[in-house]
């Protein structure tokens, strides 16, 4: 296992009727800015339990956050904290209104160019205004983790960022507001956790037998819970499982100490740059591909994965490796997520388009090995069509 630190001080309230508590985690003398996307919030009625575990604060409101969030909006976000003197901000929605959220508290401390906060991935943040988070969406684990994903439509780039001063104060994770999401919501939900637990665990044997354990199970979790959450959208255990997964999947505590690749997500993040394809869906397209593109130095873990997780125990090791792919794609398909680049409108000219913008956003030596290059997510992306 390798040296690591491991520091998370995200408080989580978590369960039914937890939105009530937010009286008591939002500073009592704050100046408040609620974050929100597109209406949903307002829709579902999330937003008015917010208000009324407030009513008597301050509150301003800035919502029109959009799905994989726009850096010229989250900007207008910024204007409003300095003109109304914001103290805290309040995320309500999924990971796009909470990595919005990071931008802009990170962002609104920040004296250069905004966009340094991406180009530098986070190093240039030395402050960020508090926030807390009423997660609607369980996906993404931003809301116990560092990390936000902001594109930039005129520059045709999604870029991620990490700042120590980016974790959330507290996360409200109440699974009864996902009872309004819609199916493909809740799939995409599901795929988005899956492969962060993938690029966390499928690497190669690193003695971490706690993060491995934790990591298939979760994987597990998601197997047999991510088609009942469909079939049966109000079974309150069934949601509360999934939604505490979705954050420990990435709330960086399956990959303390152990080696991680990420380069599905680097790869995904330029096809959502090219075309607005939901995020989950561009990692479902990228990952079967991939792990059959490296099943050389992914060997064991593949292995490993096929027989912990799938039960794959029969066969050569190669015929082993083909059954897991084939059960990681089917998984995706059977939760209605489809696998090929071609479902998602990206034809093989879109391939050179992709592979030069990994390359001009210094995306060239990807996972765990640093030894996947522009020119192998093409080979890869070829395999995806
Ligand atoms: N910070 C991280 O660690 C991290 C990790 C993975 C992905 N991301 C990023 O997060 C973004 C995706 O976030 P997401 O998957 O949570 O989706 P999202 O926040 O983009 O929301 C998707 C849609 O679901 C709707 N919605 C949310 N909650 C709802 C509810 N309870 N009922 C009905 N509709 C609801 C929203 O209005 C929106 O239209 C992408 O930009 C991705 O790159 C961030």
């Amino acid at each position: 296992m390798k040296n690591f630190d491991f520091h998370n001080p995200t408080h989580i309230l978590f369960g039914k009727g937890r939105i009530a508590d937010l009286k008591d985690q939002v500073p009592a003398d704050a100046k408040v800015l609620i974050v929100y996307g597109g209406g949903s919030a307002e829709r579902t009625g999330v937003l008015a339990q917010v208000r009324e575990a407030l009513a008597g604060r301050t509150l301003v409101e800035f919502g029109g956050i959009e799905p994989n969030p726009r850096f010229d909006t989250a900007l207008k976000a910024v204007e409003v904290i300095g003109k109304e003197d914001i103290t805290f901000l309040l995320a309500v929605g999924g990971g796009s209104v909470i990595d919005a959220t990071k931008f802009i508290a990170a962002a609104a401390l920040y004296d250069g160019d905004a966009w340094d906060i991406l180009t530098s991935r986070g190093s240039v943040v030395k402050g960020a205004v508090p926030f807390g988070t009423v997660l609607t969406l369980p996906a993404t684990g931003s809301e116990m983790n560092s990390g936000s994903v902001i594109t930039n439509s005129e520059k045709g780039a999604k870029l991620p960022f990490m700042s120590a001063h980016c974790y959330p104060v507290f996360s409200v994770l109440d699974p009864e507001v996902t009872y309004s999401l819609p199916p493909r919501q809740i799939a995409n939900g599901v795929a988005d956790a899956f492969v962060h637990i993938i690029e966390q665990y499928l690497t190669y044997p690193s003695a971490a037998r706690v993060q491995d354990g934790f990591a298939e199970t979760l994987l597990r979790t998601l197997i047999e819970l991510g088609p009942k959450a469909l079939e049966t959208p109000d079974d309150y255990d069934v949601r509360a499982n999934l939604m505490w997964t979705a954050t420990l999947a990435l709330n960086g505590l399956i990959g303390a100490g152990v080696p991680q690749d990420w380069s599905s997500h680097m790869i995904g993040h330029e096809i959502t740059a090219l075309n607005d394809t939901d995020h989950a869906r561009t990692l479902a397209v990228v990952l079967p591909a991939l792990m059959n593109d490296q099943r050389g130095p992914k060997r064991e873990k593949l292995l490993q994965y096929g027989a912990n997780v799938w039960d794959i125990r029969e066969g050569d090791e190669d015929a082993r490796i083909d059954a897991t792919i084939k059960a990681t794609r089917d998984f995706f398909e059977s939760i209605g997520i489809k696998t090929r680049l071609g479902d998602y409108n990206v034809a093989s000219a879109d391939i050179d388009h992709i592979a030069a913008a990994l390359k001009e956003h210094g995306m060239t030596a990807l996972g765990e090995h640093s030894a996947i290059t522009p020119e192998d997510a093409r080979r890869i992306l070829e395999a995806a069509v």
